[in-house]
């Protein structure tokens, strides 16, 4: 069997179904190969589970920092509630959307075979698509794992055991201290395990601000979750107590399950990248409007995980809509808005991207560190102050949190800024806002927050930096 369209696109997760929707609107036919379930990791195993895990603990945790106020939940109504976000682990209102949407939805798994070329294994044996345009990959991420001794053998849990759970384990050790670690080491010790997290990084979330990492472990560790850090595993084997994960000292931490959470690396062992000079389990190194670098002609594109940019849904998102766009509009012969913050350019990327560790204090940030400035060697100011506002003494008894500013010294306009406390999620759009539209601090200090809102903190950073 063959098939040939303007646009084939492989990876059916949140990113591939962008880019596709984009390219249908844009005028192309277009085919969605998906292996598995359309909607990818997002909707099944990563952000809408963990968070569904997440929230109700969140929020009752909330309620409870005001005085006088009781809650409590069910840890059987949390994972029924997760059951009902990821639709039973079943795809069919995904597929009802994309043929709405006007795209064709192939099921196998493809591989390139050569330029615009790709077989598809399906059930029904192999289908050779061929693209008119182009072929955009989107295949994403897998789990990452360390060559622990023992681990292969040991049966464990990677994110996807852990956001499709149907039970909570009375002891849970998770192996991992980013953002995958963190929010999950939370989520089950809130939903009734005892928690242990081991890593060997010194603090967790390392990447971001400090002060946001020494409060999001103060955090765990009120929680009762019990923390090695800094510290190697050694070896992990499993016998009849439950699975031993052995620590460099010789701490024995014994649990039920294991979680291990180490990071991802691109979906590309398997997708035929060889076949057009690319080398299997690599990154897939773009330009910012999706063009893979380092392959002959201009029809192979790539967004999402498997680009190694910002591995994140929204901005994953974002890329495909800018692919979308761009294949359509070359396909078209249509003028290339490929210049900075062009309609085919993914500039924010660069120094935009906003991101929430949904953990309790939460994390909310924007742009880049003052490490990262710092390392850039950019001329820059930090204003790091309480979050104490009347919004956030408001919000709950005892609030306490920080936020964290880099100005540019040169033009004054923001290039990060990073909030921590209880329910600061909503208040990132502010600062990623500021940054794209690269709004000097002066004019910024004219946005006079709603009193009384937390978002009056922005009005004390301006303050702190002199305005
Ligand atoms: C536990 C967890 C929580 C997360 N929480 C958040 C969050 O709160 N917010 C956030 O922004 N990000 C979050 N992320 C990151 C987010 O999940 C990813 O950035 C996002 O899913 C990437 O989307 P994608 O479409 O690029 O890849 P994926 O969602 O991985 O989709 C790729 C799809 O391609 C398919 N595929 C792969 N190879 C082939 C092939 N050869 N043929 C056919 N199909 C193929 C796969 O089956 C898959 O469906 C989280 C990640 C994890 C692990
Ligand atoms: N809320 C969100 O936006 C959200 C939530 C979850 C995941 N994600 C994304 O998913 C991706 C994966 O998250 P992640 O937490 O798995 O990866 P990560 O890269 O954020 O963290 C990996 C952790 O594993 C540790 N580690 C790495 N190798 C190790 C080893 N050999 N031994 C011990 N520890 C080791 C690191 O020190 C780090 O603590 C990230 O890109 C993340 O941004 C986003």
């Amino acid at each position: 069997m063959s098939e040939t369209y303007d646009v084939v696109v492989v990876g059916g997760g949140a990113v591939g179904e962008n880019a596709a929707a984009r390219a249908v609107r844009g005028g192309m036919t277009v085919a969605l190969v998906e292996a598995e379930l359309l909607g990818g990791e997002c909707s099944y195993w990563a952000c809408m589970p963990s968070k569904a895990l997440i929230r109700t603990t969140q929020a009752v945790h909330a309620a409870r920092a005001i005085a006088g106020v009781t809650a409590d939940f069910d840890p059987a109504d949390v994972l029924a509630r997760r059951n009902s976000f990821t639709s039973g682990w079943k795809d069919d209102s995904q597929v009802e959307w994309a043929e709405g949407a006007g795209i064709t939805v192939v099921r196998g798994h493809a591989r390139l075979t050569g330029p615009r070329a790709l077989t598809v294994e399906t059930s029904d044996g192999p289908l050779e698509l061929s693209a008119r345009h182009a072929v955009v990959l989107a295949t994403g991420s897998v789990p990452s794992e360390p060559p622990t001794p023992g681990l292969a053998d040991t049966p464990h849990w990677s994110s996807r055991e852990a956001t499709s759970a149907q039970a909570v384990p009375a002891r849970l050790a998770v192996i991992g201290s980013g953002v995958v670690g963190c929010e999950l080491a939370q989520a089950y010790q809130r939903l009734g395990s005892a928690v242990t997290l081991v890593s060997r990084g010194t603090t967790v979330l390392d990447n971001l601000e400090p002060v946001a990492s020494e409060l999001v472990e103060a955090g765990l560790a009120q929680d009762g979750v019990t923390l090695h850090l800094g510290t190697d595993v050694e070896r992990v084997h499993r016998d009849d107590a439950g699975v031993h994960v052995v620590l460099a000292d010789g701490t024995d931490v014994l649990a039920d399950e294991l979680l291990v959470a180490t990071g991802r690396r691109p979906a590309t062992a398997d997708v035929g990248v060889q076949t057009v000079g690319l080398e299997p389990g690599a990154t897939l190194e773009v330009d910012d409007s999706g063009l893979v670098q380092g392959v002959a002609g201009r029809w192979l594109y790539a967004c999402g995980d498997v680009t190694g940019r910002a591995p994140l849904t929204h901005q994953g998102k974002y890329a495909a809509r800018v692919v979308g766009d761009a294949v359509a509009a070359r396909a078209k012969g249509e003028p290339e808005l490929t210049a900075p913050w062009g309609a085919h350019s993914a500039t924010a990327d660069h120094g935009a991207v906003p991101q929430v560790v949904f953990t309790d204090p939460e994390v909310a940030f924007v742009g880049r560190t003052v490490r990262q400035v710092s390392d850039a060697g950019i001329a820059h100011d930090v204003v790091e102050i309480d979050i104490a506002v009347a919004g956030s003494a408001l919000h709950a008894d005892g609030y306490t949190g920080k936020a964290v500013m880099v100005v540019d010294t040169a033009s004054r306009t923001l290039l990060g800024v990073t909030f921590v406390g209880q329910d600061v999620a909503e208040l990132v759009h502010a600062g990623t806002i500021a940054i794209v539209g690269d709004v000097p601090v002066d004019r910024l200090w004219h946005a006079v927050p709603a009193y009384p809102t937390i978002s009056e903190v922005w009005l004390r950073l301006l303050e702190a930096y002199g305005l």
